[in-house]
């Protein structure tokens, strides 16, 4: 790939139409922001209604487009239930979606906390939620030429381990080792969806990307995650600003350089600064791992991509 792509070579967005989780704050209103302002047509998806109304008005005043287009649609991946309710919504919405970018994520929650459905909280809204969300958006992205969905994951999932016998953390919880498994299987997700959609015919592209380390509320442990607060709040002023994290994430949303599933992300100094490169994964890369979780994920959600596509069950 080109070194040191910037969002001044990304190509005119206008007629695409994109689905951005978590698109009020740090790295998610960064992708909003840049998108916007290339005319893009961007389905802002978060928990609050209210708060995501101000920022689409704060965007809206002070990001310049000609024919870029924001809509708010509230959801919570932590619940199944509100996943399948923003479906319902956005079909209603929109004729077709051609990005997905599932940003969404919480970071390290001090304690054991659980989903709605019950789900340990991180593998929860971090993995199991988009998991769902693109199973279901799937009518949607096929009505796309070229549809594509980025999943964000993090530096973080170099040091996760799928434990199939602790998936949701009941036996043993650690903030670090929950939302490193989570992260995990966010790129086992972005290629095993790939592998899944080159070996049936489904037409999709799927990516998975990191941020290397941006200053958001996430990694300043603001919200839900103080852990290690003190440590945070030193580190999070060395980090990249949230629109240069957000690089990675632009560059599989839009460029046509990007490859069906690869993971993109800083190549720098431990991969937490730089231009967006390819990045290492290889405790993603084990297909026997990738097939169970699938497996697994389409249990626990009731999601079944071959389903979605008018087959059977994979
Ligand atoms: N900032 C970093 O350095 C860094 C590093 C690696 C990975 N990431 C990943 O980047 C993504 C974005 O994080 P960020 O750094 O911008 O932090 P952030 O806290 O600013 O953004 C996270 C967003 O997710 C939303 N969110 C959380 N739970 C949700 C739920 N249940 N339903 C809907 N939305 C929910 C939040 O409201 C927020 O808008 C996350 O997936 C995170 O894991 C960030």
């Amino acid at each position: 790939m080109k070194q040191r792509w910037t969002t001044t070579e990304m190509g005119n967005q206008k007629n695409k139409t994109f689905v951005i989780t978590g698109a009020t704050s740090g790295l998610g209103l960064a992708d909003t922001k840049a998108l916007y302002e290339k005319d893009a047509t961007i389905i802002m998806a978060g928990r609050s209604a209210k708060k995501g109304q101000q920022v689409l008005n704060d965007i809206e005043k002070s990001v310049v487009t000609h024919t870029g287009k924001l809509l708010f649609i509230p959801v919570d991946l932590a619940s199944l239930e509100s996943i399948h309710h923003f479906v319902e919504v956005l079909s209603k919405t929109v004729s077709s979606i051609d990005v997905l970018i599932n940003n969404a994520g919480v970071m390290e929650i001090p304690t054991r906390q659980l989903t709605i459905d019950g789900f340990e909280k991180q593998f929860g809204t971090d993995f199991l939620g988009p998991f769902a969300l693109t199973g279901l958006m799937l009518p949607l992205l096929r009505k796309s030429k070229n549809p594509r969905i980025v999943t964000i994951s993090s530096i973080a999932q170099k040091g996760g381990r799928i434990n199939f016998q602790n998936l949701q953390s009941e036996k043993r919880y650690t903030p670090v080792s929950a939302y490193s498994q989570a992260k995990l299987a966010d790129v086992i997700f972005a290629k095993e969806l790939q592998r899944l959609s080159d070996e049936n015919g489904w037409g999709l592209h799927s990516f998975a990307a990191h941020p290397g380390g941006a200053r958001t509320n996430l990694s300043r442990g603001a919200g839900e995650h103080n852990f290690n607060r003190f440590f945070l709040d030193i580190t999070h002023r060395f980090l990249m600003p949230a629109e240069k994290g957000a690089l990675s994430t632009l560059f599989a949303a839009t460029s046509d350089q990007a490859e069906d599933g690869n993971f993109y992300g800083p190549t720098g100094f431990l991969e937490m600064w730089g231009w967006p490169g390819i990045a290492k994964a290889p405790r993603a890369e084990d297909p026997t791992v990738a097939r169970r979780l699938w497996s697994v994920s389409e249990q626990l959600t009731d999601v079944h991509y071959g389903k979605m596509f008018g087959g059977t069950k994979l």
